[in-house]
């Protein structure tokens, strides 16, 4: 990757995870006496996901699905989202919960509800860790967000540019020079 950018600290990993714990918390005490269906959604949610999943008390299992709208060296949306692999298992009668690690344009969620949704879940609900509502371009919401953002590319804690940056452990806005 070219060295035009340079990295602005943005969200500490401390303030990452005391805000997991929150959201863990508060799914925890909406589903208690119920079973949990988290779906994950590759790439950018793994690290979410991982951390998300040790903070919720009722019994789960887990799942991914993966897509993809942000291709090669760019900030933007290639406005088409493809499905790359599907979910193994049936929704039906399951309380799903979407797992994404940030909804910006809102198509990849709008895409993945009108996708899920059909497959006829008991529930159905999006966890994301940050909200961008500025970029938004489809009536999209998520019940459970981490931290509302402005508009800025930000990378670290799963989320890349153009495939780098996921494994920083804390969110950084990418500046280019
Ligand atoms: O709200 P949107 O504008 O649709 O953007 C959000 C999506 O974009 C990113 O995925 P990307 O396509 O980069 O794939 P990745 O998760 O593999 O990085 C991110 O992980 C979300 O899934
Ligand atoms: O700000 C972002 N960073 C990384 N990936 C993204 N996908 C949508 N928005 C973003």
């Amino acid at each position: 990757m070219k060295e035009n950018y340079y990295l602005e600290p943005f969200i500490k990993k401390e303030d990452i995870q005391k805000k997991v714990k929150e959201l863990g918390k508060m799914i925890s005490e909406d589903y208690r006496g119920e079973e949990l269906f988290l779906v994950g959604v590759l790439k950018g949610s793994w690290i979410f996901m991982a951390d998300l999943v040790r903070e919720i008390e009722v019994p789960l299992e887990v799942s991914f699905i993966s897509v993809s709208s942000y291709v090669g060296e760019t900030t933007k949306t290639s406005g088409v989202v493809r499905l790359l692999c599907d979910i193994d298992k049936p929704l039906s009668n399951k309380n799903v919960i979407l797992v994404e690690d940030i909804v910006d344009t809102g198509l990849t969620l709008s895409y993945l509800k009108k996708l899920l949704e059909v497959r006829k879940p008991k529930s159905f609900k999006i966890c994301a860790l940050l909200d961008k509502p500025e970029r938004r371009m489809a009536d999209i919401k998520a019940e459970y967000v981490g931290f509302t953002i402005p508009d800025e590319f930000v990378v670290g804690y799963g989320l890349d540019y153009n495939g780098y940056f996921r494994n920083l452990p804390e969110i950084s806005i990418l500046r280019f020079k």
